[in-house]
């Protein structure tokens, strides 16, 4: 690495600039995942993922849902939860317009130019504002992407001095977003638990009233040696879960049954994907499956996660409803379960959730 290219200096880089003055990736963003035998390497194309898509609508009853009907689409979902770890959601109540312009708003961000981005620049030890992760532990590759991260809820952990003032309706746009996203989560929270056969807000309750929503609006810009990097390496999730709305350019992986498959891009359907959290209150039922995302060599490709995370305040664990003598308890309780094991394992490239087995 040249003089200048110390790794301080390449992290206050953006990649987009590097994207666009078409320099070729520096060696601390090569990606190094190909020597880690333990995960094997085999692609699936999106045409052959069979990732199941659930109805959110048929979820919760209603006169106009027969019950037969609800108790199949609460076994899709328990099956899908238990071998993938995620699932596409449909029928979610978020209005596609709505899809449309947080998208809009985000890509709009990334498009401006640096010094206006800059205005929201993040502090090195902060997580709000626009940068990029700090740096990883000594080994780990960079990312190839760059990002926008924002606590959205509650409300006053909000810090507006990250949202970025333009383009002028960013702040309406993402307050609307995250109203809708929490009904999203009341939803998907009660329907986990009755396909479970818990009580409904079982996991509601471990969550919590003030449980948290993040925003990452992660901006992979293309790259003419696509294969060279990662957008994303390949983690888990330290939320409960996250729910994430793709653009049209392919680029997620999940890793299920030893492969990584592409994730196909449905116009408005919202990524559903368990974090450890989740894996843990489901005594491990849930898998909390291991992603990543590619790089196009033509396209620029955004994508916006919302992690919701059990309040750092509240104890969690696995519900009493899945411990048995044929079942017994997986993990300890866990609180503030992000700080105190996730980011210190995430940053090393290796799962947390095993520090929190019994
Ligand atoms: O870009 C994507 O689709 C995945 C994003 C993701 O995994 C994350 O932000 O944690
Ligand atoms: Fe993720």
């Amino acid at each position: 690495m040249a003089a200048g290219d110390s790794l301080e200096s390449l992290l206050s880089k953006r990649v987009q600039e590097m994207a666009i003055n078409g320099e070729q990736p520096p060696s601390p963003y090569v990606r190094r995942d190909d020597a880690d035998s333990s995960i094997t390497q085999q692609q699936v194309p999106s045409a052959l993922c069979p990732l199941p898509l659930i109805d959110l609508g048929l979820l919760s009853s209603s006169p106009t849902t027969p019950i037969a009907e609800q108790n199949h689409e609460l076994e899709k979902l328990r099956s899908a939860l238990s071998s993938w770890g995620c699932f596409q959601a449909i029928n979610h109540g978020v209005s596609s317009s709505l899809l449309d312009e947080v998208g809009e708003v985000g890509r709009k961000f990334f498009e401006q130019p640096m010094e206006e981005k800059n205005r929201v620049l993040k502090g090195v030890e902060k997580a709000d504002g626009y940068g990029t992760d700090p740096a990883p532990e000594e080994g780990q590759s960079l990312n190839w992407s760059d990002r926008l991260y924002l606590t959205v809820y509650p409300e006053d952990s909000r810090d507006y001095e990250f949202w970025p003032p333009n383009p002028s309706s960013f702040r309406d746009v993402l307050e609307e977003y995250t109203r809708k996203m929490r009904e999203v989560t009341e939803v998907v929270s009660r329907g986990m638990a009755k396909s479970l056969n818990l009580e409904e807000k079982c996991f509601l309750n471990q969550f919590g009233e003030e449980a948290t929503l993040q925003v990452r609006f992660n901006y992979y810009p293309c790259c003419k040696w696509p294969d060279l990097v990662l957008g994303l390496k390949a983690h888990t999730d330290g939320s409960g879960y996250t729910i994430i709305l793709q653009d049209d350019v392919e680029g997620l992986q999940v890793h299920h049954d030893g492969k990584w498959f592409n994730i196909p891009t449905i116009p408005h359907a919202l990524l559903v994907i368990m974090g450890e959290q989740m894996e843990i209150m489901s005594n491990g039922v849930f898998k909390s499956p291991l992603h990543r995302a590619v790089i196009n060599s033509e396209k620029d490709r955004m994508s916006i996660a919302m992690f919701y995370t059990p309040q750092s305040n509240i104890e969690i664990g696995p519900e009493d409803g899945l411990v048995s003598e044929e079942k017994p308890r997986m993990f300890k309780k866990v609180k503030d379960y992000v700080n105190t094991y996730w980011w210190g394992y995430y940053k090393r490239g290796i799962r947390a959730i095993d520090a929190a087995k019994v």
